[in-house]
């Protein structure tokens, strides 16, 4: 009902803060976008799930987050695939990146996330 309603806009927005927050971070320019399969042709022989900040927008917009647990399973694919495609290729610091993505993210979550926020969105997720 109405204050469903309220709590699932609140969810959207603070979920398009915290994407936001990572794209605007230069070392994260390559989690903004997919990966170019053109160029990595086995990437999707290797990543089953692909996952990118532009792609977190738009599912948001969609309404296809309601907690921030089902978001976060999405956002944490963006730095466990890169650490998968990436785990023996040397010369390049992806593997750094993607740590600093994976600390970044759950740093922000535990500075802004309020506990009793979530627990009203999974009650939502539960009565649907
Ligand atoms: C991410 C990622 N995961 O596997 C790989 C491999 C990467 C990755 C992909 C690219 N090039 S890309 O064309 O697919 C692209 C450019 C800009 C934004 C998003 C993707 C460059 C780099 C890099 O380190 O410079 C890394």
């Amino acid at each position: 009902e109405e204050q469903e309603e309220d709590t699932l806009r609140e969810l959207r927005l603070f979920l398009r803060q915290v994407t936001e927050r990572l794209t605007y971070d230069r070392r994260f320019k390559v989690f903004t976008k997919p990966v170019d399969t053109k160029k990595f042709q086995d990437y999707r022989k290797v990543v089953r799930w692909p996952m990118d900040l532009s792609t977190l927008l738009t599912n948001i917009d969609r309404n296809r987050y309601i907690t921030v647990s089902e978001f976060v399973e999405d956002a944490d694919l963006i730095w466990q695939n890169a650490l998968k495609y990436n785990y023996l290729k040397s010369g390049s610091n992806i593997r750094h990146r993607a740590s600093a993505f994976k600390d970044t993210l759950h740093a922000i979550l535990r500075e802004d996330l309020d506990e009793e926020f979530e627990r009203e969105c999974q009650d939502i997720k539960r009565r649907r």
